[in-house]
């Protein structure tokens, strides 16, 4: 039996650039889906997560008419309640986008005064949608989506609370959930872990210690770091560098002292990321020198050019040059290494990295 993928860790510089790539892997993800299936079926959570999903508004790329839209949780609470996820989600993306009424598929509101019936009810309403179609055991969305809690929380799904073992049922209930409102109802790990594809969003500083806690050193066994999808499926991690400041996982890429530059051969810079403030006169200078430099270099030569004091590192890949000024100290085979791996990673989302128009 296959142990589960590693989770994919993205670091964004601000929310804006998360809620962009999140928008276009979605959009991937719905592709990889409609071409296998002809549908869609995504979870979404509460919390901030509503809001993080505008990028998908106004995108004609987003067949709304091939989603099947669930709740990863639901507070039991009326569904035009300030704390309803239902609501969150109408307000800040349903009625916005042209998906139809029927493809969303919030809780029972006729059932808000029995638990046991409300989430009985909300688990035919799954198995309405996947038995017979993706599997039997437990449904397999296409995707989830998740927030993380500053206590760990998932879903909901709160450390130390019995729920965390549960192993049977799709949908479980809750009436003494620490965030309030305290009757809840939400999916339970063997739900969350069958996914193909499950993507945790969490932004802001508030959650740099439990973030670095969940993938650092997930034997502590944080809520959200029980969510390790069965294999082939995938985790996901779009946080902002607020959240992912402590995380060991990603210090030694996304915290160098100095720029990656994506470059294309005709001269044109496809993405820069600086890791240190310069005023913007010195930026321009040292792209100009990059790039200089940079398409000077025939096939052959090496892959590390000196340039004041520093180096620079660059790998070509098609007609995409991927670049890394680094100090004098710094290993340039290991930032080698670390470009390939970047590379991998961009191709997991967009496929084929040399196809410009990715970015
Ligand atoms: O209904 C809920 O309360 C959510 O589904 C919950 O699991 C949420 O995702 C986290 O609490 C993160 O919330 P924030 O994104 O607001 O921090």
């Amino acid at each position: 039996m296959h142990q589960p993928n590693a989770p994919i860790l993205n670091s964004f510089p601000n929310t804006d650039v998360l809620v962009e790539s999140l928008a276009a892997f979605t959009i991937k993800a719905q592709k990889e889906s409609l071409d296998k299936k002809g549908r869609f079926t995504v979870a979404l959570s509460g919390g901030s997560l509503p809001k993080m999903l505008r990028g998908l508004i106004d995108n004609p790329a987003v067949k709304w008419d091939k989603w099947q839209v669930f709740y990863v949780d639901e507070r039991v609470v009326p569904h035009d309640h300030p704390d309803s996820n239902h609501l969150a989600c109408t307000t800040h993306l349903f009625s916005q986008v042209p998906i139809p009424a029927e493809n969303i598929h919030p809780i029972d509101a006729s059932l808000l005064n029995d638990l046991e019936e409300l989430s009985d009810a909300y688990e035919k309403e799954l198995i309405r949608e996947f038995a017979q179609k993706d599997s039997a055991r437990f449904p397999i969305f296409d995707l989830i989506l998740l927030g993380m809690g500053p206590d760990g929380h998932t879903a909901s799904l709160f450390p130390g609370h019995e729920l965390l073992t549960e192993e049977d049922r799709w949908i479980a209930y809750l009436e003494d959930s620490p965030k309030p409102p305290p009757k809840r109802i939400t999916f339970t790990y063997p739900v969350i872990n069958h996914a193909s594809r499950v993507v945790f969003v969490a932004a802001g500083k508030e959650k740099v210690d439990t973030l670095s806690g969940v993938l650092d050193r997930p034997e502590e066994g944080l809520p959200s770091a029980r969510v390790k999808p069965a294999f082939p499926g995938q985790l996901y991690w779009f946080v902002d560098d607020a959240a992912a400041e402590k995380t060991g996982s990603v210090s030694h890429f996304a915290k160098p002292k100095h720029p990656i530059v994506i470059l294309e051969d005709v001269g044109k810079i496809r993405l820069v990321k600086w890791f240190t403030t310069l005023p913007t006169k010195a930026k321009t200078k040292i792209i100009q020198d990059v790039t200089r430099l940079v398409l000077a270099r025939r096939k052959r030569m090496c892959n590390v050019i000196e340039y004041k004091g520093s180096k620079i590192v660059y790998r070509q890949y098609a007609s995409l040059f991927f670049v890394c000024e680094i100090g004098e100290q710094d290993n340039e085979l290991l930032t080698l290494e670390i470009i390939h791996r970047y590379v991998e990673a961009l191709d997991q989302y967009f496929g084929n990295v040399s196809v410009i128009q990715a970015f």
